[in-house]
C-alpha cells in the first residue's frame, strides 16, 4: 500500500450535442463543468474495507477476511480486464451484496462499482485496509456525469494506492495531474464502474470526467478541443429523478423497434454534432458575429426535438424550453434526460438583466438554475490546503 491519506477529485460534465447517439456510435461534444466530485482515502489497520457514500446516505464495512474469499471463488479476469467487466467477479459480488440484475437502487450500484473496483485493482496482492469517502458537489442522477466523476475519482484513488500508477502531487504544489498514459489507464477503469451503473456506457461522461476541458468523443476515440469559444450557459435542474441506464435501455428499445425511422434520427444528431463543432472553430479564428449565435441557438432547437422523438424528453423539460423561448433563449436537455437537467446558451450580449429574469421566472417552476462556468481540468490529486474547507469536513467526518 502506497499512501496513507490521499484525495482526489473529477469533473462533472455537460453534454452539449450527441447524447444517446453516442451510445450508438455517433459524435457527441462534451465540457467539463466546475461542480466536482471529491474523494478522500486512507489506510488503516483495522482489517476492514469502508465507504462513505453521504450523498446517497450509503455507509457500509467490510471485513478484508470476508472480501478476501470473494476472490478466491472468482476465476479472475479474462483477456484484457482494463476494458471488459469481469462477469463472474460481477456475479460473485451480485450474490455478495445480494443485488439482482435488474436492480437500479442508486446505493447498490454505487456499492457494487466500488467492490468491483477494489477487489480488480488489489487481487493480486494482499487485500488492503482503507477508508473510502466521496463527497460531490454534483447533484445525483440528474445528467451533469455524477456516476462517471464518481468512477474516475474511484479509479484515480485505487489504481495509486495498489502502486499501479504514482501520485502525481509535489510536496509544493496544491494539485497534481497524472501523465497521459496513467489518464488512460484511470479513464479504462473507470469505465468499468460507469459499466456497473449505466449497463451500456458510450464513454464520453468518464473520458470528460478524466481530462477535462472540451472534447469530442466518437466510438471511444477522444479528441480534445482546444480552440473553442468561451461559453455562457445557464444550467437548470428539473429536479426530476431518472435512470440514466432506464433511459439509455428505452432508446435501444426503440431503435431496435422502428431501425428505419430512429437510424435517419441519430444520423441528424451526428451532423448536429459535427456542425456545432465547426461553428465553434470558426469562432475562434474569425470575428464572431451574430449569425454564429443563431446557427447554435437552431441547432439546440432541433436536438432537442430529435431528442423527444427519441423518447427521451419530459414535461418539465418542455417546460423549461417554453420559459426561456420567452425570453429569447435557447435550451435542450443534457445527458440522457427524462427530467435531470437542461442547459439554455447565452450570447455574449445576453444582459445580466434577462439573465437574473430567466433564473428567477425558472426557480418559480420549482426549478434550481445558475450561470455555470465550463472547461475545468479534468481528475487531480489534491493536498488538503485546496479543497474547501466544508467538503474536507464532510470528507474527514467518518
Ligand atoms: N456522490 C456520489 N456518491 C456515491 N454514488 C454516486 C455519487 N454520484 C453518483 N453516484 C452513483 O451514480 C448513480 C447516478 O448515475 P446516473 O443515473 O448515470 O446519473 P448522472 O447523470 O448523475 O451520472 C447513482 O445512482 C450512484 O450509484
Ligand atoms: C445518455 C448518455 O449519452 C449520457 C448520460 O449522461 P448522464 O449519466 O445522464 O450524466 C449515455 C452515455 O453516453 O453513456
Ligand atoms: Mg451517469
Amino acid at each position: 500500500m502506497q499512501v496513507s491519506e490521499l484525495f482526489v477529485s473529477a469533473p462533472g460534465k455537460a453534454i452539449l450535442h450527441g447524447e444517446h447517439a453516442v451510445v450508438h456510435g455517433k459524435v457527441a461534444l462534451a465540457v467539463s463543468l466546475n461542480l466536482r466530485t471529491y474523494l478522500r482515502l486512507e489506510t488503516s489497520t483495522t482489517g476492514k474495507v469502508c465507504i462513505n457514500l453521504p450523498n446517497i446516505d450509503t455507509f457500509f464495512c467490510w471485513d478484508v477476511s470476508e472480501l478476501k474469499q470473494l476472490i478466491t471463488y472468482s476465476h479472475g479476469a479474462k483477456g484484457d480486464e482494463r476494458k471488459r467487466l469481469d462477469p463472474e467477479l460481477l456475479r460473485t459480488l451480485r450474490e455478495f451484496a445480494d443485488v439482482t440484475n435488474g436492480n437500479l437502487d442508486t446505493s447498490n450500484m454505487a456499492t457494487l462499482s466500488f467492490l468491483y473496483l477494489y477487489l480488480s485493482l488489489f487481487r493480486s496482492g494482499e487485500l488492503p485496509s482503507l477508508t473510502v469517502s466521496v463527497w460531490s458537489e454534483l447533484p445525483t442522477g440528474a445528467g451533469l456525469g455524477s456516476s462517471a466523476a464518481y468512477s474516475v475519482c474511484l479509479a484515480a484513488a485505487l489504481l495509486s494506492a495498489s502502486g499501479a500508477i504514482p501520485t502525481p502531487l509535489k510536496e509544493w504544489d496544491h494539485t497534481g495531474r497524472w501523465c497521459q498514459e496513467d489518464l488512460e489507464l484511470i479513464n479504462s477503469w473507470a469505465f468499468q464502474g460507469e459499466t456497473i451503473i449505466h449497463g451500456n456506457p458510450s464513454g464520453v461522461d468518464n473520458a470528460v470526467g478524466t481530462w477535462g476541458g472540451m472534447l469530442r468523443f466518437l466510438a471511444g476515440k477522444i479528441i480534445p478541443l482546444n480552440r473553442v469559444p468561451l461559453l455562457r450557459i445557464l444550467l437548470t435542474n428539473t429536479k426530476v429523478p431518472r435512470s440514466t441506464k432506464v433511459l439509455v435501455a428505452r432508446v435501444k428499445d426503440k431503435i431496435n423497434k422502428f431501425p428505419s425511422i430512429m437510424t435517419p434520427v441519430l444520423d441528424s444528431v451526428d451532423a448536429i454534432s459535427c456542425t456545432c463543432e465547426k461553428v465553434l472553430s470558426e469562432m475562434t479564428c474569425e470575428p464572431i458575429t451574430g449569425e454564429h449565435y443563431n446557427i447554435l441557438e437552431e441547432l439546440i432547437d432541433i436536438n432537442q426535438h430529435h431528442l423527444n422523438v427519441m423518447g427521451v424528453g419530459h414535461p418539465t423539460l418542455d417546460t423549461l424550453c417554453q420559459v426561456t423561448r420567452t425570453r429569447g433563449l435557447h435550451s435542450k436537455l443534457t445527458g440522457a434526460g427524462g427530467g435531470g437537467c437542461g442547459i439554455t446558451l447565452l450570447r455574449p450580449e445576453t444582459d445580466y438583466s434577462v439573465v437574473q429574469s430567466t433564473v428567477q421566472d425558472l426557480r418559480d417552476c420549482g426549478f434550481d438554475c445558475w450561470e455555470t462556468s465550463i472547461g475545468g481540468p479534468g481528475v487531480q490529486q489534491h493536498s488538503p490546503l485546496s479543497i474547501k474547507e466544508e467538503s474536507l469536513e464532510i470528507l474527514r467526518r467518518y
